[in-house]
Order: structure tokens, then sequence, then C-alpha cells
């Protein structure tokens, strides 16, 4: 029978079939660091060491976009090869570099279309390091075997209390008033600046941002309305709306925290400013694409919103530096010349505690699913996980298959794994995809790469990965 270390290695040549992974005869156990143990699987109360599976050296891992810290460390520490770059990418260059790497690390800015995609052979899964995964072709992505990990709500928080300034700021035309004392202008004015006690919030979208808010709100005495396309419970005194028109007939302040779909685009046009009470205030920190520019431009020119404030555009560049002399868009020196706008870069979730939080969540996430196939918090796929197997289990292996969720698979896969101990197995399915995982015993070098081969050859195959 052969070592753990034998498995380990044919792991890693099992591997190299189908991802293409360089195998250095040196593979060995290495003792996990602690990211590994706390990845929120079952512990045990005498913790045997989970098997550090294959020679982690061989992944390649590009961050892009100034992931934190914390999320490099922990996949340094595994061993990965990291990459690390402080912008995002234009297309060319990413696809340039998409298609050596085995896990990307992207936020909101860089664009993993099925283009880009297309060119990703060895690309196991996808890090989003922040809450929207619209800029990701999440379908193409399952279709072809990788996984997407997000994290839904570290940053939410930061999103809430962002808009609460703005609130304020709104009200108080504070950004108007700073700006001419920077001028060297003394202009104390009382006319149209408001207590927000008392007046209404409408927020578009009661997620995790929508509703946070909410209570942050409440405790300032504002009251609150909500409009979802669930039926969602209200927090504190809050109160569903049945329609957007409702929404924007009632509130003082419109705030949007809709995620970007078919569905929310230009969701907020001519005919929704129109329908708002004159005087009202616009904030948008959602997507871009979610408000027509050109028709807020036309309202704030005609009075009939007093102020807005916008954390995101439909074009944002990839790094820091000139944006809208840069930006082929018509209407930023118009966006300037308003009065009583806010416009910051999208840094709703640009908070210390956030982007530490985010690094944390995503990178272990990632870790788990690279060293033990667990998909739990997957955007993409079906959420299958197993305890990690360990040193004192040798001559084990596991095995994830990835294919189309058609009949007849699991008979064909049983049929495969029959001549060896299967000790736990687990599949579901989200939609055409379905994922496998089963910890196979008894096996050695010969075993695994049969298991392998036989299940590459089955026609629902999407993709196979024997670990350990
Ligand atoms: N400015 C920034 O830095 C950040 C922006 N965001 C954006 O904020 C969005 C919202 O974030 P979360 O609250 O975490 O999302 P969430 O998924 O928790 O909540 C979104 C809510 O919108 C609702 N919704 C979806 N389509 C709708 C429609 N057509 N009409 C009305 N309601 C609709 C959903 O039912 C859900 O309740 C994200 O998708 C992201 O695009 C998120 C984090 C930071
Ligand atoms: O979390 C999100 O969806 C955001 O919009 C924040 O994006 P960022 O990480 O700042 O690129």
């Amino acid at each position: 029978m052969s070592s753990a270390k034998d498995i380990a290695m044919s792991a890693a040549l099992e591997r190299s079939f189908s991802n293409n992974l360089s195998v250095s005869p040196s593979a060995t156990f290495h003792s996990p660091p602690s990211s590994f143990l706390s990845g929120g699987l079952p512990r045990r109360t005498t913790m045997p060491k989970p098997l550090k599976p294959f020679n982690t050296e061989d992944i390649k891992i590009l961050l892009l976009e100034n992931v934190n810290q914390t999320g490099r460390d922990i996949l340094t520490a595994q061993g990965y090869q990291v990459e690390f770059l402080k912008t995002s990418l234009p297309e060319d260059q990413l696809i340039e570099k998409i298609r050596d790497v085995h896990v990307i690390g992207i936020r909101s800015k860089t664009k993993l279309t099925e283009k880009v995609l297309r060119e990703a052979k060895n690309l196991l899964v996808i890090g989003c390091f922040c809450i929207g995964t619209n800029q990701v072709d999440l379908e193409y992505a399952a279709s072809h075997g990788i996984a997407v990990f997000n994290s839904p709500f570290a940053n939410s928080r930061s999103v809430a209390e962002l808009v609460i300034a703005e609130i304020i700021m709104l009200a108080r035309q504070l950004g108007d008033r700073s700006n001419e004392m920077h001028r060297g202008t003394w202009n104390k004015v009382s006319s149209k600046c408001w207590e927000i006690r008392g007046k209404t919030l409408g927020i578009v979208g009661y997620g995790h941002i929508g509703s946070q808010l909410s209570v942050l709100a409440e405790s300032m005495g504002m009251s609150v309305i909500y409009y979802d396309v669930l039926t969602l419970m209200a927090i504190g005194t809050a109160k569903q709306v049945p329609t957007l028109q409702a929404l924007l007939q009632e509130a003082d302040f419109v705030t949007l925290h809709v995620p970007e779909t078919p569905e929310t685009k230009n969701m907020i046009s001519s005919k929704e400013f129109e329908q708002m009470k004159t005087g009202a205030y616009l904030i948008n920190a959602s997507r871009g694409t979610v408000v027509d520019i050109p028709a807020l431009i036309k309202a704030m020119r005609g009075g009939k919103i007093a102020g807005a404030a916008l954390d995101v555009y439909p074009h944002e560049p990839a790094a820091n530096g000139d944006y809208f002399n840069a930006q082929l868009n018509q209407w930023g020196e118009e966006l300037r010349g308003l009065n009583n706008i806010i416009l910051t870069p999208h840094i709703g979730g640009s908070t210390e505690e956030a982007q530490r939080a985010i690094g944390v969540e995503v990178a272990d996430a990632l870790v788990r699913y690279i060293n033990q196939g667990s998909t739990v918090g997957s955007v993409n796929m079906p959420e299958v996980t197993m305890r990690s197997l360990t040193l004192d289990e040798p001559n084990h292996a596991r095995v994830i298959y990835i294919h189309r969720n058609v009949p007849g698979v699991l008979r064909k896969v049983t049929e495969i794994l029959s001549g060896h101990n299967v000790d736990r197995q687990i599949t579901d399915s989200k939609g055409k995809v379905a994922y496998l995982m089963a910890d196979v015993s008894t096996v050695n070098t010969d075993d695994i790469k049969t298991i392998h081969d036989s299940l590459d050859l089955l026609n629902s195959r999407i993709l196979t990965r024997v670990l350990y």
C-alpha cells in the first residue's frame, strides 16, 4: 500500500492531467497554517492535522485591485505562488495573464467576461474580494467548472455609514459650503438646509446594506420606507411599500442598494425623477448603471432634485488618477458643474475594517476550495463540503467531479468508484451544473490515475480533480 506521501504525489500528478500543473518531485506535507484550520469545517476535540494536499507551490494566483494584505498573507502562507497588482488590467493584458493562473482575485473593476474566461484554461476558482459579482460571467464560469466566491456582507456597514454621512451632507449642502470656504468664500445660509429628523428615507433594495442603513437612519429620527422585489421583514418601524413609484412619491431621500442586473439598468430615469417629490435627494452607492445620469443632470438643473450623491458610475477607471478627463463620457463636466452633488470614487466599501475582513473571508474560502474542494459560500456552484482528510488517514483520496446535471451520471460514477471503499460521498446541483465529492480509501497511485481517467472520459464531465 502507498504511503500518504505517495498519495499526495499522485494527487499532484492527477491534478496535472486536468489542470496542467507542473509537478515538483519534492511534494511533501507541511503543517498547515492556522487559517487552514479556521475555515468553519467541523472540528474534533483532538484535532488530527489535515493533509496539505498536493504541492501547493504549484498553484499560481493573480491578485488584482489591491486586495488587502490579510488575504495575501493567508494565500502566501499556503505556499501558493501569489502575484499581486495594485490595479485592474486592461482586457488584453488580463487575457495574457489569466491563461497561466489557477486562481484570480479581483474586486469590482475587473471584468471577467466570457471572452476573458475562454482564455483561462487553467482557472479553477475566482475570488471576488467584494460584494458584487456582476463583473463576472457567473454562468459561463460554472459551466466550465470555475467556482466563484465573494464576501457577501463584510463591507455592508461601511456602505451604510457612508450613506448616512451623505444624507446629512446633502440636507445641509455641506459639500458646497466646504468648496466655497476652500475658495475663500464665506456664504452663511439656512435657506433649503434641513434637519434629517422626521424626514422619510426611501431605500430601494432592502438587503444587507439597505436593512443596515434602515437601523442607522431610524436611530437618527428618520422614517424609513423600502421597496424590494422580495417581501422582507421590516426592521424597527420601517415599512415596505408595494411599488417603486409609491416609494419615490413618499421619500425625501431615495437611496439605491440593488445589484446590477438587466432589471436595474436605468432603474432611475426621467419617469422616476418625475415621480419623486420636488426637492428630494438621490443617493447611488450601488452600481453606476442603475441611474440614468443625463436624466439626473436634467432633473437637478430643473430644480426637481435638490441634491445627489454618486459613488458609482457606468464606466470606472482601472486605477487611481485622472477620471473625468480620461473617460469617454460626455457628462463628466456637466456633473461637476452642478450644485449640491457629492461625487466619490467608489469608496462605499473602502474602510480598513471592511477590506481586512474581506481579505480573510475570501482568502479562506479560496484555500478551502483549492485544498479541500469545499464550495461553501460559492455564488455559482452548489454548496458541497465534507470534513478534511487528515494525516492519520493514509491511502485516501478525495474525488471531485464537476459535471453537467444530466440523468445517469451517479450510476456511472458509482461504477468507476466501485472497486474501492467510498467512505463518504455528497452531491448537489445548481441549474445545469452538479458537484460531486467523494472520499475513497484503499487507493494507490495507479488507482487514482484510473479513477481520474475514467471520470474524464464520461460525457457529462466538466472538470475532474483528485486531491490528496
Ligand atoms: N459602493 C460600494 O462600494 C459598494 C456597492 N455595493 C453594491 O450594493 C449592492 C447591494 O448590496 P447588498 O445590500 O449587499 O446586496 P443584497 O443582495 O444583500 O441586497 C440587494 C437587495 O436588492 C433586491 N433587489 C434585487 N433586484 C431588485 C429590483 N429590481 N428591484 C428592487 N429590489 C431588488 C434584492 O431582493 C435584495 O433584497 C451590491 O450588489 C453592489 O452592487 C456593495 C458593496 C459596496
Ligand atoms: O463590494 C462591492 O460590490 C463594491 O462595490 C466594492 O467594490 P470594491 O472592492 O471597492 O472594488
